[in-house]
Order: structure tokens, then sequence, then C-alpha cells
């Protein structure tokens, strides 16, 4: 006899969500089951966040129910949806620094003894959610001295303590290495082995296929398929996501290094040191690392955005070392940051504003005044090449979704054609297909003859595009890698700092 079934822990019948211009979700059914591991994967744009937001009672759907353990619901906040039981990991973490452990997991909700805040429960709780989950950290450490991995670790606390049953969690792995990836999986499978339920929300396949117990794949708001993951392949996931067959892990040949291009020489800047460092003509160098080891403060520093405290920096033979940013523009380096929203893009402005930023001297203009007719057209060029998916050009950049955003900048920034291009996580939050397109395009602009410095904690990024890979740890490169030298394991080690490992300096 079949045991009666539960109810699935959410249910979302035809949600339809509209923004002005984009049908963001269409009629969109999703079971998830009590105790699963679900994955939702679609192309940049393809209504995942929309989904979750309505989920979570973050934006109200035009149509449709939800039901969360049976229950329909119908939330006015992010707090209704708590109460019923659901929690979400955003990617940007909502943790206080200067707080500990403890205080962070129970905040808003602390355990309380005579009307005060009880602290030794307060570090009893974690500890017991802590070693029940296998997500082992300090409750006494202050949130901010932590390494990412452990940051996720205490917002999974927080849910646990607040009694969350279903945990949505948005491109978990993006931050984290291997490893630490690897860590978390073993977190979410055994907390979905005691019946809670995980929705993941991500653009790796490998991980979903190793991870998740079913998969729902969106496409211009619709459900395209539903899949069992035992039962399905990374080539037939894909195919469903963009509706053609896309070349998964292309080869890229090596590139010709030319001149030097940039040359650091015994660099140092906030939490960076002694960093030799020569990037050359039709060369990328790979930086990799996990974030917070020093990566966007050499980068920053590269870019004019933050003094450099010794050493100096040379750009196509030139002293730059206390250029301003503009400087350093004029003389050929274009930037694209890790942060797209608060340093790369103007959300207010259109799409079409924000892709001729920093053209004023280029063809766009004439006497220092930008050309509408020009700004258009060159704006239609760079959305067609880097598939930059947008209602119209004229939609203000905060409309376009998390991966859609990052085209427009890499496609803004490669536009310059500069001879030194500084370039983070390329392709966070970008989906498949775009990640390949971004890739080619790198490499293309690297074989046209410019020098790339390329961060990323994406070790399958690094490993093929870079032709030198150096990996940063505590703000000092630990290690460096001809092309192919590199190989997974190793890398992994040395991005933890693995002093024991068997870490190769090959210079
Ligand atoms: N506030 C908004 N105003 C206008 N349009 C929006 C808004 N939020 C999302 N959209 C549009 O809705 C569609 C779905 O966006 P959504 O962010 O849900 O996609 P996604 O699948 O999460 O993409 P990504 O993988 O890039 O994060 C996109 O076309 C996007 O431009």
């Amino acid at each position: 006899m079949t045991p009666p079934q539960a109810e699935p822990a959410v249910e979302l019948r035809g949600i339809t969500k509209r923004f002005p211009g984009t049908l963001a979700n269409d009629s969109v059914d999703l079971t998830v089951s009590a105790g699963e591991i679900h994955a939702l994967m679609g192309e940049n744009g393809a209504g995942k966040s929309t989904l979750m937001s309505v989920l979570y009672g973050m934006e109200r759907p035009d149509a449709g129910t939800i039901r969360v353990d049976g229950r329909e619901v119908s939330f006015a906040g992010p707090a209704g949806a708590m109460a019923a039981g659901l929690g979400m990991v955003h990617q940007n973490f909502k943790l206080f620094d200067s707080l500990t452990v403890a205080e962070n997991v129970v905040y808003a909700a602390e355990p309380r003894r005579f009307g005060l805040v009880d602290r030794a429960a307060a570090r009893r709780r974690v500890r017991e959610l802590a070693e029940e989950h296998g997500l082992a950290v300090d409750p006494d450490a202050r949130v901010g001295d932590l390494p990412v991995g452990l940051r996720q670790r205490v917002e999974i606390l927080k849910l646990l303590h607040r009694g969350a049953r279903t945990l949505i969690l948005d491109e978990p792995t993006a931050v984290l290495t291997p490893a630490e990836a690897d860590a978390l999986f073993a977190v979410l499978k055994s907390l979905a082995a005691q019946g809670r339920t995980v929705i993941l929300v991500t653009h790796k396949l490998r991980e979903v296929l190793e991870g998740s117990d079913r998969v729902t794949v969106l496409r211009d708001g619709r459900v395209v398929a539903r899949l069992v993951t035992a039962e399905t392949t990374a080539d037939e996931i894909a195919a469903a996501m963009t509706g053609r067959a896309v070349e998964l892990d292309r080869v890229h040949a090596p590139g010709t290094p030319g001149d030097v291009v940039l040359d650091l020489t015994g660099l140092a800047t906030d939490g960076v040191r002694d960093l030799e460092l020569a990037v050359r003509a039709g060369e990328i160098v790979g930086i990799a690392g996990v974030a917070g080891n020093g990566q966007s403060e050499l980068v920053e520093a590269l870019a004019g955005l933050r003094p450099v405290t010794a050493g100096r920096v040379a750009l196509r033979g030139r002293d730059i070392t206390h250029a301003s940013a503009t400087e350093r523009r004029a003389h050929g380096l274009a930037y694209v940051p890790e942060d797209r929203h608060a340093v790369g893009t103007a959300p207010a402005a259109s799409v079409a504003d924000n892709l001729a930023m920093g053209h004023h001297r280029t063809s766009l203009s004439s006497r220092g005044l930008l050309s509408p007719a020009a700004v258009r057209a060159h704006a239609r060029r760079l959305v067609e090449r880097f598939g930059i998916k947008a209602a119209t050009e004229e939609v203000p950049a905060s409309a376009l979704s998390g991966g859609n955003l990052q085209k427009l900048l890499i496609g803004r920034e490669l536009a310059h054609e500069a001879p030194l291009l500084l370039v983070e996580q390329p392709t966070r939050g970008v989906d498949i297909g775009a990640v390949q397109n971004i890739h080619d395009q790198l490499i293309a602009y690297r074989d046209a003859g410019h020098a790339v410095l390329l961060v990323s904690a994406e070790l399958s990024e690094i490993r093929g595009l870079a032709d030198r890979v150096l990996v940063m740890y505590e703000g000092r490169i630990t290690a460096t890698y001809q092309k192919d030298e590199a190989d997974e394991r190793s890398l992994g080690l040395a991005m933890a700092g693995g002093g024991t490992a068997p870490v190769e300096a090959v210079d």
C-alpha cells in the first residue's frame, strides 16, 4: 500500500506577474514536495526571481494562488511568509557584521529571561542548531570576521531558529569555494532528509545534477520543463532553458602574449602586499581566490578607486600609480567591477544611456556632447551582440534582471576596445548560454591583442579562459600556474590556503 500523500510544501498555481512591457510570470504552476531539493532554473530574465519574490511576499501576483503546507496563503510582506514557515537566503547576506553569530541568529526573535535577552540561551540555541544540522560555527565569533561560507551558515541558522520549514536559496554557491559548496550541499541534503524543503535558484548545472531531486525550468515566464534529476542530463536541462542545443564547456586555444601592458611591482594597498605581476597584450591572466582575499582591493587600486600605499603601477609604460580613475581610463583601461549595482551602473538611467557611459570622447559624441541617434544605435548593437533582454533600450537599468544587467556592463566595457580590461566576476548570475557568449567575447578581445586581468571565484571560468592562473590568498599571490597546469583540486586547495597541499608554484 502506498503511504498517504503528504501535502506539497509549496504549491503555486497560475501565478502571473506583469511589469510594464514584460510578462515576467505567465500562469506558472510549481509544486515542491516536502523533503525535496527542488532546483528552479532558466535563462536570465526567465522569471525565477520574480516567482520567488511572489512566493516570499515581496511582490504581489496579478493572478494565481499560493499554498504552503496545503493551506492557501496571501502575504503582505516577507514577515507573513516567514510566519508561514518560509525562509529565504538572499545573494547579499542580510547580517550585522559588528554583532556575534549568536546575536545575528536570534536577532528579532531573541530568547528572553525576565524580559531581558538571554545571551546564554542564545549561544546554547546556536550550538544546538549547529550540531543538529552540521552547521558548525562559533557562536561568539564576530560575523564581520567570518569568511563567506560561514556567514552563509549564519543565514541558514537564522532561518532555522525562526522555524523555517522551506528554505529558498538564491544562487547560494556563487561566492563559495568548491569545498564550501560541497559542504553546503551536504547540509541541504541532511535538512531535506529531516523533511525540510529546499528551493534552489541557480545557473550551475553540475550542482543541480548532483544536489537536487527535481528541476523546474522557466523560459520567458512560462514553465517549459519539469524534470526528475536522476532521469535527466545537463544537455537536456540546457536545451530546455534555451530552446536549442548548447555547447557546454568549450575549450579555448591559448593566446599569443605580446608586449607588457600592465606592470605591477611591489604593489600594496589595503589588504594586499608585495604584488608582482605583468599582463601582456594578447593574454588573459586569471586571479583565482575566495571572495575577501584581497582581489577586489587589488582591482580597485588598479582602477584608481583605492590608494596604492606602496609599489608602482605602470600601464603601457606610463606610471599611473597615483593617477585618477578618469586619467587611467583615458590612458587605456576599461573596468568591469564586481558590484554591478553600486559601482557599475546607474539604475535610474535608461539601458541606452548606461551603455553610452564613458563614451563621451568616442564616436558617440562630438565636442563632448553625446548624439542621441548614435547612442541609440550603439545600444542596439550591444543589446544584440550580448543578448541583453530588455523590453526596449529606453527602460531604466533597474528593470533588467540580474544577469541582463551583467551583460550590459560587460558589453559597455568591451566596446571601449581599451588595451587593458580589468574584469571581476564576469559571469556571476549569468545563464549558461550567456556565459558561453561572454567567454567567447573575452577570448576574441584577447585575440584582438588586448590584455585582460580576470578575477573570478569560478574555477571552471578561470581554467577555461586564463593563459596564466594566479591564486590570491590573504592578500598575496600564493601560487602561479600556466594554462592546463591548474587542476581543480589543487586550485581549490590553494584558494582555501592549503599550505600543506602539494601546490607547486611555477613561474
Ligand atoms: N521591477 C521591475 N520592473 C520592470 N521589469 C522587471 C522588474 N523586475 C523584473 N522585471 C522583468 O521581468 C523579467 C523577469 O525577471 P526576473 O528577475 O524574474 O528574471 P530571472 O529569471 O530571475 O533572471 P536572472 O537569472 O537574470 O536573475 C525580466 O524581463 C525583467 O526585465
